[in-house]
């Protein structure tokens, strides 16, 4: 059987929590202050009630004796005094929950802008492909919506726990000096232990979103539209419930293992407090038999023995929810203070007048594994219209993200710019050259918005601009057979009409066609069409490619042939570089792969024949 263990402790010492709230709370106080405030004069009004209640109860009684025995005793007053008690309670409780409501809007708000602001600024794609940064992201996202609330909550909660503590203990005075002493140093036992378990939240936590991740994957696999087809195939049903299950009962396993330990290990420190508290109980019954105290005393003492009981617990748990919510604070901030992989350049230079693109024994491997584009150079004049072929797997797909600096080359430089102009593309603002760019990937975004959205992609919107791109690449045909047109809405998130394979690339197309660039990069973008629509898709890739620098990945080599220049890859390194005629001429790598090809429609034009 698979055992699971907990991750490792990612627990900050007291030290370190200390030092994120430090620099929490003055950030959450700033941005609020007097919904903040105003919480905290609720949480210290709330914090004195059970203090309140307590003497009220004491002098109730006292006062009840008194009348029985004949003595003058003002009821009304006391009457009175529980009514306000009662308001008072009822109005902060309601005043908190309103404020609270504020300060969520408020909170969520801040900080899902600053998650989004901190997203916008990692240039590359780097981080996005580690996983311990979907764990982190994913922590983030969910916690982002509350944990700021909840944090001052939480620590509103301490303030009111800790003067209700105080106020309790203080009414204990009234019996002797020694009372709450003797009391607190018998439940304080349990509440460390207590919170010493807690500290366990965090990681537990942790190994959930690592978990829950994975769940969350398999329930979508079996739920989801984008994969019913394979799954309903392959009966993949009974394996994902299996895989599922399995994972869930493991997990649940380790937490019930965890929670026992936890409920068992507190309850001798459990025992301690409570023979404090009954050995007290009898002392004061004892002294009340004999005079000492009045009977107002003993109610006194079981209400205000429950009372600090209640109120430890509180804090017991509240600095252990306090402790998550910290937790979280450390890694938004180190988010927030994070330099992402590929990073703009403080003072970007600007962009050189001609996009020559050269690259200088460029080498780059993905997540420092072995390196999938090796020790290329080449120089791409503005204007040029290249053609890369090769094998699956070559190389050809990364070098063109690391061209739009999705990644930074592991060695080596690419370089923008005529002679003499060059400048590093780290150099560049990466928003400003990519500005330049416009590109067919091989596996495009699907969005699921309107078609027009899904082409104009937040730019500014230009009819007779949209009109062409839509005509050129092909889509007009299938706008009159999609309900709404331009602003039908696609996908089935939210209920929109779906587009065939190929449709869907004449839209990545017509994206591209709308977007005036200098460099295009067309990754496969023809691989989902018809022949009739692959051929007008490329008059319009050679209309708009004319004066523009193109790079056309394709293993079509009949595409090759719009291609001034044809470079081939194997292995990651860049083996053949010429014409097509000179490479055909050469007989090496890209004569065969031609030759392969050209076979292929020989042999069924000769199956034709025969
Ligand atoms: N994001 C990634 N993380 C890790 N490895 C990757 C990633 N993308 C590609 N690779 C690996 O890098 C190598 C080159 O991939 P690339 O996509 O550049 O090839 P390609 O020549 O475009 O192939 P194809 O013709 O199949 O599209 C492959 O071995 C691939 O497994």
């Amino acid at each position: 059987m698979l055992t699971r263990k907990l991750p490792e402790r990612e627990d900050l010492t007291g030290r370190q929590l200390l030092g994120v709230l430090a620099q929490t709370v003055p950030d959450l106080l700033r941005s609020a202050p007097l919904l903040v405030g105003l919480m905290l004069l609720m949480a210290v009004i709330q914090g004195l009630m059970p203090a309140v209640t307590i003497l009220l109860g004491k002098w109730t009684v006292d006062g009840v004796g008194a009348a029985l025995a004949g003595q003058e005793a003002n009821l009304t007053l006391l009457a009175g005094a529980w009514a306000g008690a009662a308001l008072l309670t009822q109005v902060t409780g309601v005043a908190s929950q309103v404020l609270q409501g504020y300060a969520s809007d408020h909170f969520t708000v801040r900080t899902m802008t600053r998650l989004m602001g901190k997203m916008g600024e990692i240039q590359g794609l780097d981080v996005l492909e580690d996983p311990r940064f979907h764990d982190d992201i994913e922590i983030l996202q969910m916690g982002a919506p509350r944990r700021p609330l909840n944090l001052v909550s939480t620590l509103l909660y301490l303030v009111r726990s800790g003067v209700g503590a105080v106020g309790v203990s203080a009414t204990l005075l009234t019996i002797g000096w020694w009372v709450p002493l003797v009391v607190v140093a018998g439940m304080l036992p349990a509440l460390l232990r207590q919170l010493a378990f807690s500290k366990l939240g965090w990681s537990i936590f942790i190994q959930r979103t690592q978990d829950s991740r994975e769940l969350n994957y398999f329930q979508r696999v079996a739920m989801r539209h984008e994969y019913a087809k394979e799954v309903r195939l392959y009966g993949l049903m009974p394996h994902l419930q299996g895989r599922y299950l399995e994972r869930t009962l493991d997990y649940q396993r380790v937490m019930r293992g965890v929670r026992n330990k936890q409920l068992l290990g507190v309850l001798p420190y459990q025992a301690l407090s409570l023979l404090v508290t009954a050995g007290l109980f009898i002392y004061v019954v004892d002294r009340a038999q004999q005079g000492v105290y009045t009977a107002g005393s003993v109610v006194l003492v079981i209400t205000a023995l429950a009372g600090l009981r209640d109120e430890l617990r509180s804090i017991s748990e509240y600095l252990s929810v306090g402790t998550e919510h910290l937790n979280w604070f450390h890694k938004f901030h180190r988010f927030l203070a994070a330099a992402p992989g590929v990073t703009a350049p403080a003072q970007p230079r600007p962009l050189p007048r001609e996009l020559t693109l050269t690259l200088d024994r460029v080498t780059f491997g993905y997540r420092d594994g072995p390196p999938v584009v090796e020790d290329v150079s080449l120089t791409i004049p503005e204007g040029q219209v290249v053609a890369i072929v090769g094998e699956n797997g070559a190389g050809k797909t990364t070098l063109v993200k690391l061209l739009l600096r999705f990644y930074d080359p592991s060695s080596g430089r690419i370089l923008l710019g005529g002679p003499g102009e060059e400048v590093d593309l780290r150099a560049v603002d990466p928003g400003g050259w990519r500005a330049q760019v416009a590109a067919v990937f091989q596996d495009f975004a699907k969005f699921e918005w309107t078609l027009r959205e899904n082409v104009v992609l937040g730019q500014p919107e230009d009819a007779p601009k949209l009109a062409h791109a839509v005509g050129a690449s092909g889509l007009g045909a299938a706008l009159n057979r999609v309900e709404g047109g331009l602003e039908a809405r696609l996908g089935q998130a939210f209920g929109g009409v779906d587009l065939s394979g190929g449709q869907w690339q004449k839209l990545a197309t017509a994206r591209a066609l709308y977007r005036d660039a200098r460099v295009l990069i067309l990754d496969e973008p023809t691989a989902a069409l018809d022949p009739r629509s692959e051929a007008e898709v490329f008059a319009a890739f050679a209309a708009l490619s004319r004066g523009r620098t193109t790079l056309l990945i394709t293993h079509r080599l009949g595409s090759v042939l719009m291609a001034d220049r044809v470079l081939v890859m194997k292995g990651g390194r860049l083996i053949e570089d010429g014409t097509h005629a000179g490479l055909l001429a050469r007989g090496g790598e890209y004569a065969e792969l031609w030759r392969l090809q050209a076979s292929q429609y020989a042999e069924e034009r000769e199956g034709v024949a025969g």
